[in-house]
């Protein structure tokens, strides 16, 4: 069986035509292994947001293949593409996006809502237990804080016990505490559960928790480093911003180059 949960082969994005063209993404090749815990870092305007759209099937490339757990999204049809991310795609962003009247079980239990499925009580408990919230299922997100509320959507993009596990800066809003237990959380699903996960970040010390990070410039992948620190990762993010690594400088032996 294949081992990669997400593949992209020659992925170019371009917005608009003519003068006013902008490639977001310019043939980017790169697989995630199952199993494994990606985070994609690059400066402003590099593409991660367009990459994680075109990885998840929130958006469709311009041209190039995308294959979810050997599924090929861009020959699926909008209704295919909405089904195949409701059953085997979760997400969690910055906003923590809950529905305030709703408990915090009752959110968890959205997703399989929406799609019309059962909705196992057992199930949403464990969930909320697997992200240490199992005395909360009750209350509202008014009465949580920001980590718990985030700790509830993380949950309810694990309900459905999705093959990879998208974050959009999942710990963008939150303080550095809390920041280290959610992604403390998501290096344990990674270690203890073989989750996959792909996460956008800027902040260096959250892709230190990540097996690897992939760096983007332009559209384009510059490299990654594989079991870095933050300390290598802030020095190679500041490289990229001022320019100082383009073109692309010969790898170290902590770096890798993309398949
Ligand atoms: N819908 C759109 N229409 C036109 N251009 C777009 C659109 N979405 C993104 N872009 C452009 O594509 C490029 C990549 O954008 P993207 O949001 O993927 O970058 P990013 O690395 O996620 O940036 P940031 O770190 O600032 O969020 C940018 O030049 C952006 O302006």
């Amino acid at each position: 069986m294949n081992n990669d949960a997400i593949r992209l082969h020659h992925v170019s994005r371009r917005y608009g035509a003519g003068g006013n063209a902008v490639t977001a993404l310019d043939q980017v090749s790169l697989s995630f292994p199952r199993g494994t815990f990606t985070a994609v870092m690059g400066p402003s305007g590099s593409g991660k947001s367009t990459l994680l759209q075109c990885a998840a099937g929130l958006d469709r490339p311009t041209s190039g293949s995308v294959t979810v757990g050997g599924t090929e999204l861009t020959e699926l049809s909008e209704t295919g593409l909405t089904l195949l991310r409701r059953a085997r795609i979760g997400f969690v962003f910055q906003a923590f996006n809950l529905l305030p009247s709703l408990t915090a079980e009752q959110n968890v239990a959205l997703p399989l809502r929406l799609a019309g499925r059962r909705v196992p009580k057992a199930r949403v408990r464990e969930v909320l237990a697997q992200v240490g919230l199992g005395d909360r299922a009750r209350h509202r997100p008014t009465e949580m804080s920001g980590g718990q509320q985030q700790r509830v959507a993380l949950a309810r993009a694990l309900i459905t016990r999705p093959e990879v596990l998208f974050g959009d800066e999942p710990t963008g809003a939150l303080d550095s505490q809390t920041s280290h237990e959610v992604l403390a959380l998501l290096r344990g699903m990674v270690d203890r559960e073989g989750q996959t996960i792909i996460m956008v970040t800027h902040d260096p010390v959250a892709a230190g928790y990540a097996d690897r990070v992939v760096f983007l410039v332009d559209g384009r992948v510059n490299g990654e480093l594989v079991g870095a620190g933050a300390d290598d990762i802030a020095a190679r993010t500041t490289k990229l911003e001022t320019g100082a690594s383009r073109p692309q400088s010969a790898p170290t032996s902590s770096e890798a180059l993309p398949c």
